[in-house]
C-alpha cells in the first residue's frame, strides 16, 4: 500500500479545522472541503488562527506555521479531493448527512484511497456498508480541541482490512497522538462514558437539584474535571451531544440512555453552545452568563 501523503478533510467546523491543522503541521498536504468554497476558505482562516495561537504560545515556530499553511488548500468542489490518499469526514453528526457525503465523494476518490469518519458515535460498520469501500473504511475519532487533546480512538468496521488499519495508525502516530482501539459499538469508549455523564448533569439541572453554575463547580472542584459538564457540553455542541445520546439510546435500546428533555429543548431552540453563542451559558457578553 502506498504511503499517505495527502489528507482530505470533509467539514470545516471545529473538528475538521482542528484535524486539518494537526495534519498540515505534521507535514501532510491537506485539502479542506465543506459545502461551499467560501466555507472551506473560512475553515482555512480558522486553521490560520489556531496556528497563530500556537505560535503565540511558543508551541511552534512562525516558520512551521507558514509551512503548514502552504500545505493547506481550501477545496473548490468535491473534485479537489481526488488526489487524497486518506479522507477524514468530520461533518455534522447525522447519519443521513454522512451517507450523502460518501455517495458524492467515493466516485471522485481513487479506488485505493482510505475513507475514515471522525464520528463520535455512529456505527463504523454501518457507515462503511453504505460506501463502495467497506474494506478501506474505518473510524478515526479525534478529541476536541484537536491540537491539544492527546487521544485518538481508532475503530475497525467489520470489514476493515488490516493493512488499511495499520496505514491509518501510522498517520495518527505521525500526528503525535496516543491511540486507543475501540470495538465498533455506539459511542465507542470515550462517548459511551462521557456523554451520559453530561446528560445526567442536565437531568440534575432539570430536576432542580442544582444550578448550571453549582453543578459545573461541583465537577470542577469536586472531581477535578477541567471543565464543568455544562461548559463542556457547550464546547462540544449541544446538537452533537444530543445526536450521540440518540445513537446510544437507539443502538443499545436501554432507557438509561434517554436524552434529557431539557437538552432536546435547547437544541430545538438553536441554542447549541459556543458555536451559536448561546447554550447553557450565554457567550454574547464579556463573560459567559448561565441561561438557567
Ligand atoms: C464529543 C466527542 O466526540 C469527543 C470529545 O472530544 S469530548 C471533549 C473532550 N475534551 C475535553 O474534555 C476538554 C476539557 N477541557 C480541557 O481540557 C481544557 O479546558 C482546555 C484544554 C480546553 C483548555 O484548557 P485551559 O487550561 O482551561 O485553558 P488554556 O490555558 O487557555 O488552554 C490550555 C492550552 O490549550 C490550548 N487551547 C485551549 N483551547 C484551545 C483550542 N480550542 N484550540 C487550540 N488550542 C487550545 C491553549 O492555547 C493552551 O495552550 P498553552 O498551554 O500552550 O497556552
Ligand atoms: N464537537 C466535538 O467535541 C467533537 C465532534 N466530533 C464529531 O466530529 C464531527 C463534526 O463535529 P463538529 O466539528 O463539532 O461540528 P460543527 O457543527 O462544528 O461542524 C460541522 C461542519 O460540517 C459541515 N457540513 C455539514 N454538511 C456538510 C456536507 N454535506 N458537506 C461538507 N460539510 C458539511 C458544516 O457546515 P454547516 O455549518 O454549513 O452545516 C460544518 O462546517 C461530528 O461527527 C462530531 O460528532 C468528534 C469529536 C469531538
Amino acid at each position: 500500500m502506498s504511503e499517505v501523503r495527502t489528507v482530505g478533510v470533509i467539514g470545516a467546523g471545529q473538528m475538521g479545522t482542528g484535524i486539518a491543522q494537526v495534519c498540515a503541521l505534521a507535514g501532510f498536504d491537506v485539502v479542506l472541503y465543506d459545502v461551499s468554497f467560501e466555507q472551506a476558505r473560512q475553515g482555512v482562516a480558522k486553521v490560520q488562527a489556531g496556528l497563530d495561537r500556537q505560535v503565540a504560545g511558543e508551541k511552534i515556530a512562525a516558520t512551521e506555521r507558514d509551512e503548514a499553511l502552504a500545505r493547506l488548500k481550501a477545496a473548490d468542489g468535491v473534485n479537489d479531493l481526488a488526489p487524497c490518499d486518506l479522507v477524514i469526514e468530520a461533518a455534522t453528526e447525522k447519519e443521513e448527512i454522512k451517507r450523502r457525503i460518501f455517495a458524492q465523494v467515493c466516485p471522485v476518490l481513487r479506488p485505493d484511497a482510505i475513507l475514515a469518519s471522525n464520528t463520535s458515535s455512529i456505527s463504523i460498520t454501518r457507515l462503511a456498508a453504505g460506501t463502495d469501500r467497506p474494506e478501506r473504511f474505518l473510524g478515526i475519532h479525534f478529541m476536541n480541541p484537536v491540537p491539544v487533546m492527546k487521544l485518538v480512538e481508532l475503530v475497525r468496521g467489520i470489514a476493515t482490512d488490516d493493512a488499511v488499519f495499520e496505514a491509518s495508525k501510522a498517520v495518527v502516530q505521525k500526528l503525535d497522538k496516543t491511540i486507543i482501539v475501540s470495538e465498533d459499538f455506539p459511542g465507542f469508549i470515550v462517548n459511551r462514558i462521557l456523554i451520559p455523564m453530561i446528560n445526567e448533569a442536565i437531568y440534575t439541572l432539570h430536576e432542580g437539584i442544582g444550578s448550571v453554575e453549582s453543578i459545573d463547580a461541583s465537577m470542577r472542584l469536586g472531581a477535578n474535571h477541567p471543565m464543568g459538564p455544562f461548559q463542556l457540553a457547550d464546547f462540544i455542541g449541544l446538537d452533537t451531544c444530543l445526536s450521540i445520546m440518540q445513537v446510544l439510546h437507539d443502538g443499545l435500546a436501554d432507557s438509561k440512555y434517554r436524552p434529557c428533555p431539557l437538552l432536546v429543548k435547547y437544541v430545538e431552540a438553536g441554542w447549541l453552545g459556543r458555536k451559536t453563542k448561546r447554550g447553557f451559558y450565554d457567550y454574547r457578553g464579556e463573560t459567559p452568563v448561565p441561561t438557567r
